[in-house]
């Protein structure tokens, strides 16, 4: 799949799906879950803040009867509700609504209720940028704070599900850094050639992984043919594995913010995909979402 229309076209196929959207009392939530359940993608059950939502719905011109509605004002007993409901089965996946992200991941970590595995979960942010023949993936701006090595690999394999669930048969994968040359006091320097030495010994499969790599010399054919970079990730990368979370959501929010950019953003690792943008997103990247978390629950 090259861009989002085609994500969305598969779930409509593998649609509906249902979702349960943690404190759902958002304009942009609410105009992409209507879309979404018109689109026949999925259908959703709200919960939260239900008089707030419902002001929202009347003035967007929603009508909230074709909704399951669970009324907690409680962020927090909000997301572990929508998380339950997963738990339970009586949802294909969550969906973080007004909340804090670290928020609704806490509830998805419950030990109780959330949607562990034993495996780590990360974020996985799909971009299509205008310009580039390619989507790109981002991972993690969202959940892992400062992987180590064995966490960076796992966060690899994670956005490798993504990538196969696209079609990107072997993805090739650029852990970036501030540089694309090993630099012994830049420990992410270290980790991205040891990365890189793990994929050639066959231990991160599915996928071809290089680094160090400027982000210049990942994206670009020709930045890294002007600096001499041979190899078979370098200027064609498809997913950009960040060295943290700062660089990562860095990178996530000047796309958004700096570029002409259509994305989508899910946590895989879990039972079940959870859908998670910023607040700050628009209705469409929060449809994207959809689709993708509908994509990635229909492999599951
Ligand atoms: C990109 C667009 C959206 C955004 O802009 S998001 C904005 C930035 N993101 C954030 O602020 C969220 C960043 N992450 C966090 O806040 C925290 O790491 C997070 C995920 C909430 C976990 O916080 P805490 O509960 O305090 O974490 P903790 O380290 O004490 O761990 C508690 C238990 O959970 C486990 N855990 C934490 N992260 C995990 C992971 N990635 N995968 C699997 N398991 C994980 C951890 O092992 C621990 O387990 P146990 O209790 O020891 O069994």
């Amino acid at each position: 799949m090259r861009n989002f229309q085609e994500v969305i076209k598969f779930a409509r196929e593998r649609g509906p799906k249902t979702i349960s959207v943690a404190c759902c009392q958002d304009r942009e939530v609410l105009m992409a879950v209507e879309m979404a359940r018109k689109e026949e993608i999925a259908n959703a059950i709200l919960i939260g803040d239900i008089e707030k939502t419902r002001e929202i719905a009347k003035d967007l011109g929603i009508d909230l009867n074709n909704y399951e509605l669970v009324d907690i004002k409680d962020l927090s007993e909000a997301s572990l509700k929508a998380v339950e409901l997963v738990s339970q089965k009586k949802a294909d996946m969550v969906m973080k609504g007004l909340v804090d992200t670290s928020i609704i991941l806490k509830a998805v970590l419950n030990k109780e209720v959330g949607l562990r595995t034993g495996n780590v979960l990360s974020h996985v942010a799909v971009f299509d940028v205008e310009g580039y023949d390619r989507l790109f993936f981002i991972t993690d701006a969202a959940m892992n704070l400062a992987p180590d090595l064995n966490t960076k690999k796992q966060i690899i394999e994670n956005s490798c599900v993504v990538a196969h669930a696209l079609d990107i048969e072997t993805p090739k994968v650029a852990a970036i850094c501030a540089k694309e040359k090993v630099n012994p006091k830049m420990k992410d320097t270290v980790e991205a050639k040891e990365l890189e030495e793990m994929c050639e010994r066959g231990e991160i499969k599915g996928c071809l992984v290089g680094g160090p790599f400027a982000l210049d010399n990942a994206v670009s054919l020709e930045a890294a043919k002007h600096k001499g970079i041979d190899h078979p990730v370098a200027g064609k990368a498809d997913i950009l594995l960040a060295p943290d979370i700062e660089a990562g959501n860095i990178l996530y929010k000047s796309l958004v913010f700096f570029s002409k950019t259509k994305n989508a953003g899910v946590i895989v690792g879990a039972k079940a995909p959870v859908i998670l943008t910023s607040r700050a997103d628009n209705e469409e990247t929060k449809l994207n979402s959809i689709a993708l978390g509908v994509l990635m629950a229909a492999k599951a």
